[in-house]
């Protein structure tokens, strides 16, 4: 894997031959009653929340409290019930162009390594020839002419990662993307997660691992039971949870 946190790779502005045109800036993120209403039950209730320019914000809670479906309302794929969501300046319709959504299990095309993410670029309007950068970036430039499908679940995730920064993103939402992964594994989708962070984008993750979550983030929302229970810097949170479920949640005792 790449060593360098290379921004000119990531975001693809190694060579500046034509001036880009300044995008509107994504952040910061507001939510103000942001409720969500599915079958009749309420699934997140009244969320306010304010996330600044900069870092890694790491989402836990217990199962079902709403955790994928907040990284879904961000991204644009639902809409709320109620409530706000902004995006720095950016018009709605613009969101979805500026994130990658990454899953715990990358969908990769019955093709090889390189051309699962050929495909992206070229859909997204990309410099195709970034392709083998990206992947060195991710330590795949060896599995190039590999079937995609036979990678291992670690090697997917670092396809599925090399995939999302293909796109140019401000944004990376990343829900659980190492849950089923082993330690070297994890240890290399965190690297690529802090690298893209040190680059300057924008990073939200959730995650049941607390220490990930410990590793990764420089502020916490705890939701419980649809609600944000806390939002604080992250060395706060760990060392003092306002409330018992975190505090619960962070001792592993059962929290429901
Ligand atoms: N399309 C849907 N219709 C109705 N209920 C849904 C729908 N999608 C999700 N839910 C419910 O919304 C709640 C929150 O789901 P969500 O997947 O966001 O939880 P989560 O916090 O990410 O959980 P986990 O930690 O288990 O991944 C769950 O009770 C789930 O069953």
């Amino acid at each position: 894997m790449s060593d360098l946190a290379d921004r000119t790779v990531l975001r693809g502005r190694d060579i500046p031959a034509v001036a880009q045109p300044a995008r509107a800036p994504v952040l910061p993120l507001s939510l103000r009653g942001v409720t969500l209403q599915l079958a009749g039950q309420t699934i997140l209730d009244a969320l306010d929340l304010d996330l600044g320019t900069r870092g890694c914000t790491v989402i836990m809670g217990p199962n079902g409290t709403g955790k994928s479906l907040l990284l879904k309302l961000l991204h644009g794929l639902i809409l709320p019930t109620s409530g706000q969501i902004r995006w720095g300046a950016l018009p709605p319709a613009e969101v979805t162009a500026r994130q990658s959504l990454v899953f715990q299990k990358p969908m990769l095309l019955r093709r090889s390594v390189a051309a699962n993410l050929d495909f992206v670029l070229q859909a997204r309007g990309k410099d195709r020839g970034r392709g083998d950068a990206l992947l060195d970036h991710v330590g795949l430039r060896h599995k190039s002419d590999q079937p995609a499908r036979q990678l291992s679940g670690g090697e997917a995730q670092r396809l599925g990662m090399a995939r999302a920064l293909a796109t140019d993103p401000d944004v990376l939402l990343m829900d659980e993307p190492t849950a089923s992964l082993d330690p070297a594994s994890t240890l290399a989708i965190e690297t690529i997660m802090t690298e893209a962070r040190s680059s300057g984008i924008r990073v939200i993750l959730v995650t049941h691992d607390v220490g990930q979550a410990k590793r990764m983030a420089d502020d916490v929302v705890f939701l419980h039971r649809g609600r944000i229970a806390e939002h604080r810097a992250a060395p706060d949170f760990f060392a003092r949870p306002d409330t018992e479920a975190a505090r619960d949640f962070l001792q592993g005792n059962l929290v429901l």
